[in-house]
């Protein structure tokens, strides 16, 4: 197998390698493809978070079980995730999907060790296979609120960030040249010098700040990338563009990214590699997001034509709304809390959660493999 031909920067670990875990790479896992799907790709600059003896972030969670205590005093806790497992790997963008308040952003806060007080895990979570905290630099984490300095302009808060965050060693020049590469990878170069402003003076737009969230976060290309609602407030184009262009970065410096997506249109849908579908803090699929549909169609729920798939997976598992009544290929058709417990039950078949088990199998034997001593 190839890992270098699928992850250019791993060359050196697949020459350095012995003969793969079982004769695939990575992106062999189940035919995900991780290189970049659109053409233009700007030139790779220099990484900071790696090298080539860089072998990237192999995250893997089993069992994930989060509660939180009760409101009332004495009140039993009150459990958000259950038994949610998965993976994600360098070069991949996966989504976590799911109706408002399945716990996507929980899930993303307990993967990034971001849990507040009171809120008690269970389950295993590695990076690298291993249980880790990673160093200073090498994840980062895009919050659905951004906090910007109100009186600065776009592109003083870049450079500003540029300049705390980037290695001292680096001249202030190339700073400044990569801060404004940046700028306009998100799409932000028309309003470079227009203030950011805030609650009482007006500045750039709401899906320009998250843009500029967004661009603060990635200027040290961190290893781990987790974004919480990236492209909430973006028109479709927008949204397209920002995704396409972290998927991008994602594939060319294997960089593993974990999103939290609320309404993704089509084509933003189709620069996901993985999809984590929850509701009510149980798993409705994890797999490659291209296999989501024929999952839902053999479970009896197929995508109507001309549907947006993943507006589809969303309203078939949305039971806030009672009186919902999701198409089902099936005599009878079925509400969406009886749809809920026929996906949850297809999902543990062994055709879907135990391919998911045989990943982070691979995985974990890939990681052990390239920390070896040779
Ligand atoms: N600290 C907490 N105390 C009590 N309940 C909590 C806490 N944190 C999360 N929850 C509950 O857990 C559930 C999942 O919340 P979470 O924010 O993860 O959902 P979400 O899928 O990200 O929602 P949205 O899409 O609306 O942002 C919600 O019902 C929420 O009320």
């Amino acid at each position: 197998w190839s890992l270098g031909r699928i992850f250019p920067w791993a060359s050196a670990w697949q020459r350095r390698a012995p003969a793969g875990v079982d004769g695939r790479g990575p992106a062999g896992f189940d035919g995900v493809e991780v290189a970049p799907r659109t053409a233009a790709v700007a030139p790779a600059p220099a990484r900071w978070a790696g090298t080539d003896e860089d072998p990237g972030v192999f995250l893997t969670w089993e069992d994930v079980c989060v509660m939180v205590a009760g409101a009332a005093y004495g009140a039993q806790p009150v459990s958000i995730l259950s038994g949610i497992t998965g993976h994600a790997g360098p070069g991949e963008v996966l989504a976590i999907m799911g109706p408002s308040g399945c716990g996507k952003t929980t899930l993303l806060d307990t993967l990034a060790g971001r849990l507040g007080p009171g809120i008690t895990e269970t389950g295993s979570i590695l990076i690298n296979g291993r249980r880790e905290k990673l160093a200073f630099g090498t994840s980062a984490y895009v919050t659905q609120d951004s906090v910007l300095m109100s009186t600065m302009s776009v592109r003083e808060a870049i450079y500003y960030s540029a300049q705390l965050q980037l290695p001292g060693t680096m001249p202030a020049a190339e700073k400044r040249a990569h801060a404004d590469a940046v700028i306009r990878e998100m799409g932000l170069g028309d309003a470079m010098d227009t203030r950011i402003g805030g609650r009482m003076t007006k500045g750039i737009s709401g899906g320009q700040r998250k843009r500029v969230t967004i661009c603060v976060e990635m200027l040290t290309r961190p290893r781990l990338l987790f974004l919480d609602e990236p492209t909430s407030g973006l028109d479709s184009a927008a949204s397209y563009h920002v995704m396409s262009h972290i998927a991008r970065v994602a594939a060319r410096e294997g960089m593993t990214v974990v999103a939290a997506v609320h309404q993704p249109c089509g084509d933003v849908f189709d620069l996901f590699h993985r999809l984590c579908l929850l509701a009510y803090g149980r798993t409705i699929f994890f797999g490659p997001a291209s296999g989501a549909t024929q999952f839902f169609t053999e479970s009896g729920f197929p995508c109507p034509p001309l549907r947006n798939p993943s507006d589809h997976f969303l309203r078939t598992i949305n039971k806030d709304f009672d009186e919902e009544i999701v198409e089902s290929s099936k005599a009878r058709r079925k509400t969406a809390a009886e749809a809920i417990e026929i996906l949850t039950d297809a999902y543990q078949s062994p055709a879907y959660s135990e391919k998911t088990m045989d990943r982070i199998a691979e995985m974990k034997g890939i990681v052990s493999c390239l920390q070896a001593p040779f």
